[in-house]
């Protein structure tokens, strides 16, 4: 039997913008009470709905900034130009000290990272469109981005899409119910129950 890893698990959801990970992983939070959701710091602005502490925390760039220069992050990427992502320590000691597995919604080089520090104990699973098309369609009827933000999006998924290799499993997020189904199966078989 292999020993325990020194810490909690980790199960990471990445993909390019608009494959579907975020969907994935609010059906599995509502499904399974073993995993709880890494809350990412952002300076990009709310979107309509989106709760500060629940679906990022919001916070200024010189906010932002001030904890990468402190040490808060376990990882962060300036994801488009003037918007940093990241994953804070005390939200992954959150987790972990209530006995829960950490989930994460990160894109590709983030989600690298956080691998490459934890490689015991965590699962990547890319989220791969059915086609580039289909993801580019998803994304703009998605309606959150003006049509700079789309472009600079469409332009960077084209290249994330290049990365589906580097990860432990990738799921193709075509028909929804399969899509789900799976991410349940992966889920369970992590968490062992
Ligand atoms: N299998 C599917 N079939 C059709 N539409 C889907 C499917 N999965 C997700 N969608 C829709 O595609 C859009 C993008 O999904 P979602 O927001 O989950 O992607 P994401 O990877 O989290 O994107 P981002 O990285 O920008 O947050 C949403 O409008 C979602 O409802
Ligand atoms: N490297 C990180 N990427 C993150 C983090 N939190 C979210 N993300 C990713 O950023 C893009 C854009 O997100 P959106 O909410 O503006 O659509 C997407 O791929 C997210 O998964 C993070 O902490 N670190």
């Amino acid at each position: 039997m292999s020993p325990e890893p020194p810490h909690g698990k980790l199960l990471i959801f990445t993909a390019p913008s608009g494959a579907g990970k975020t969907t994935l992983v609010r059906h599995l939070l509502k499904k399974f009470g073993e995993l709880a959701f890494s809350v990412s710091a952002t300076t990009r602005p709310p979107r309509p709905g989106e709760r500060d502490g629940v679906d990022y925390y919001f916070l200024s760039p010189e906010e932002f900034l001030a904890k990468v220069a402190r040490g808060e992050f376990v990882e962060y990427e300036e994801v488009y130009p003037g918007r940093f992502y990241g994953t804070l320590h005390s939200e992954v000691r959150r987790i972990w000290d209530a006995g829960r597995t950490v989930v994460f919604d990160i894109e590709v080089k983030g989600a690298t990272t956080i691998k490459r520090q934890y490689p015991q104990g965590s699962l990547a699973v890319f989220v791969a469109p059915p086609s580039q098309e289909i993801l580019f369609q998803r994304l703009r009827d998605r309606s959150t981005e003006d049509s700079e933000s789309l472009r600079v999006r469409i332009a960077r998924a084209a290249e994330e899409l290049l990365y589906a290799d580097r990860f432990d499993r990738v799921l193709v997020n075509d028909d929804l119910q399969a899509a789900l189904a799976e991410a349940e199966l992966i889920a369970r078989e992590f968490l062992d129950i």
